[in-house]
C-alpha cells in the first residue's frame, strides 16, 4: 500500500499510557516521558460500566494539564460519552476518542468533541469491524484500534489488528480523508516496526514504558522501531 504522505504525520508518535505510570509520581512520570521524546499523553478514563475498571476522571485531566505541554489524548472508556466528552476538551484534552461500541449518538458526540476545539477519534474494540465507520469518515479525526479488550494494561497483543490497520489505511487512501491510525494494547517493540508499516501513525504503549527497566530507553527504543516501520 503506497501512502500519499498528506494522509499521515510527519513521523509516527509515541503515546506513553499514564495507567501504567506510578500515579503517586505522575509530575515526574510526564517529565520523564516528555524529555524521552514521547509526543503525545494517552489517559485512560474508565467508568467501571463500559470497562470493568475505574480509573481517573476530569480533575485529574486539569491537573495533567497543568503540567505538561504535551497533547492529552483521552481515551473514554464509558457509557453515554455524549454526557462528558467536550467537558474532558474543556478540562484540557487535545484529543478525545470514544468507543463506537457504547454510543448510540457517534456522529453528535464527534461533532461536540470538535466544537468543543477537541481531535475527535473513534475507539473499536477487537472485535469491530473497521467497515462500519465508512459512513463517518470526514467526521473524526482519528481511529483507535484496540489490539486488547479494553480495561486493564499489560494484555497480551491480538494480532489481527494489523488486518484492520491495513484496512483502514486503505479506506482512509481510497476516501482521500486523513484521518490518523492509533492503535493500543500491547505494544512493544515485537509489533511496533509491524503496526507502523501496516499504516499506524501512532501508538500508545502502557507496560512497554512504564514497567521498563529503564523507561526513557523504552521510549527511545520504540520510536526507533515505529521510524524503522516508516521507511521499510
Ligand atoms: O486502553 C488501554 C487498556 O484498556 C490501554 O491504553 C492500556 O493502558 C495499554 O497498556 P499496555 O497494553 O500497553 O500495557
Amino acid at each position: 500500500m503506497s501512502h500519499p504522505s498528506s494522509l499521515r504525520p510527519a513521523a509516527p508518535l509515541l503515546a506513553p499510557s499514564l495507567l501504567s505510570a506510578d500515579f503517586t509520581r505522575l509530575g515526574e512520570e510526564l517529565r520523564m516521558i516528555e524529555t524521552a521524546g514521547a509526543q503525545v499523553v494517552h489517559v485512560d478514563v474508565m467508568d467501571g460500566r463500559f470497562v470493568p475498571n475505574i480509573t481517573i476522571g476530569l480533575p485529574v485531566v486539569e491537573s495533567l494539564r497543568k503540567a505538561t505541554a504535551l497533547p492529552l489524548d483521552c481515551h473514554l472508556m464509558i457509557v453515554e460519552p455524549l454526557r462528558y466528552a467536550a467537558e474532558f476538551v474543556r478540562a484540557g484534552a487535545d484529543w478525545v476518542s470514544v468507543h463506537q461500541e457504547a454510543d448510540l449518538h457517534l456522529h453528535r458526540t464527534l461533532a461536540a468533541i470538535r466544537q468543543a476545539g477537541g481531535k475527535a477519534g473513534v475507539v473499536l474494540n477487537p472485535g469491530t469491524p473497521v467497515e462500519t465507520l465508512v459512513d463517518l469518515v470526514g467526521d473524526f479525526d482519528f481511529v483507535l484500534l484496540m489490539s486488547v479488550n479494553p480495561g486493564f494494561g499489560g494484555q497480551s497483543f491480538i494480532p489481527r489488528v494489523l488486518d484492520k490497520v491495513k484496512r483502514l489505511d486503505a479506506l482512509r487512501t481510497e476516501r482521500g480523508v486523513p484521518f490518523f491510525i492509533q492503535v493500543d494494547g500491547g505494544v512493544s517493540l515485537k509489533n511496533a516496526g509491524d503496526l507502523v508499516r501496516a499504516g499506524a501513525d501512532c501508538l500508545v504503549a502502557g507496560n512497554a514504558v512504564f514497567k521498563a527497566a529503564d523507561p526513557r530507553i523504552a521510549v527511545t527504543d520504540l520510536l526507533g522501531g515505529m521510524a524503522a516501520g516508516r521507511r521499510a
